[in-house]
């Protein structure tokens, strides 16, 4: 199949991880399959230790599969392909925070115009502007994790690979980071898969929600999140659909967790 007719962003057919270990191997994940569509916002959510993790860090490069395909389309082979946020902040001490911004972009070499305008509008989106000159110390954790975020969005990726982006942050700060990434990905036709233990956050972000059972580690359902765009938390969270989508997943999960 052409690229151009490729119906998926992502297609991940029969995936399994085998990690190898003196005394024992571990199958962190088994027979995963699944198709992702371009710009759609996908989140992941299982028990800890079912392999969402392993599965994101195979997608981003990172960890080598055992078994299966992992095929991604690359449509402009100039820009880069992915980009990752992890759940710690990973930006660097060392740099402002208009410097971290900026720093892919210099890899890439861009022209210095170009990064200062792009660099500026992703200061400006995040809500740092007064901060672009400060030091990640000068930060808080949510502030930190937005410069992450600007950071993997300003490189200008196909897809975002996000590993609990917000898992550290306080209930307040994540809403308000919820709504920033929303806003920023609705008007960039990105591909975003999302791992989260929270069941609220990934039905409030996403289109399709998939669910990972462990022992072995595989996708158990997915869910179509059809609630309207832009959403807010409030209006979310009163809805019908974002209950009856609640209990399904929560039916789901709570045997495992229990
Ligand atoms: N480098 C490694 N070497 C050996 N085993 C590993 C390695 N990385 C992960 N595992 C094992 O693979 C399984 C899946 O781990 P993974 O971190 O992917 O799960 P997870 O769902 O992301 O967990 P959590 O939600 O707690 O972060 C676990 O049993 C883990 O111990």
């Amino acid at each position: 199949m052409s690229m151009d007719q490729a119906d998926y962003k992502i297609k991940i057919d029969s995936l399994g991880k085998e990690f190898e270990s003196p005394r024992k191997n571990v199958i962190a994940i088994e027979n995963v399959s699944l198709e992702i569509k371009q710009g759609e916002f996908v989140c992941i959510v299982g028990p800890s230790g079912c392999g969402k993790t392993t599965l994101l860090r195979i997608l981003g490069g990172f960890e080598e599969k055992s078994t299966g395909t992992v095929s991604i389309i690359h449509k402009d082979s100039e820009k880069p392909l992915k980009s990752t946020v992890f759940q710690e902040d990973s930006i660097f001490p060392w740099m402002t925070v208009r410097k971290n911004i900026a720093y892919g972009l210099k890899i890439r070499k861009l022209p210095r115009k170009e990064i200062k305008k792009i660099t500026d509008h992703y200061i400006e989106k995040i809500g740092l502007a007064k901060f672009a000159e400060s030091y990640p110390h000068q930060l808080s954790g949510g502030m930190k994790q937005r410069v992450s975020i600007a950071r993997a969005f300003a490189i200008d990726p196909e897809i975002l690979l996000m590993d609990e982006p917000f898992s550290n942050l306080d209930e307040q700060n994540r809403f308000k980071l919820q709504k920033e990434l929303l806003r920023i990905w609705e008007e960039t036709n990105k591909t975003v898969v999302f791992i989260t233990h929270s069941i609220d956050e990934a039905i409030f972000l996403s289109d399709r929600v998939f669910v990972m059972s462990s022992h072995p580690g595989t996708i158990s359902a997915s869910f179509l999140v059809d609630i309207p765009r832009p959403r807010t938390i409030e209006k979310v969270r009163q809805s019908e659909r974002f209950q009856q989508l609640f209990g399904e997943i929560w039916g789901l999960l709570k045997s495992e967790v229990m």
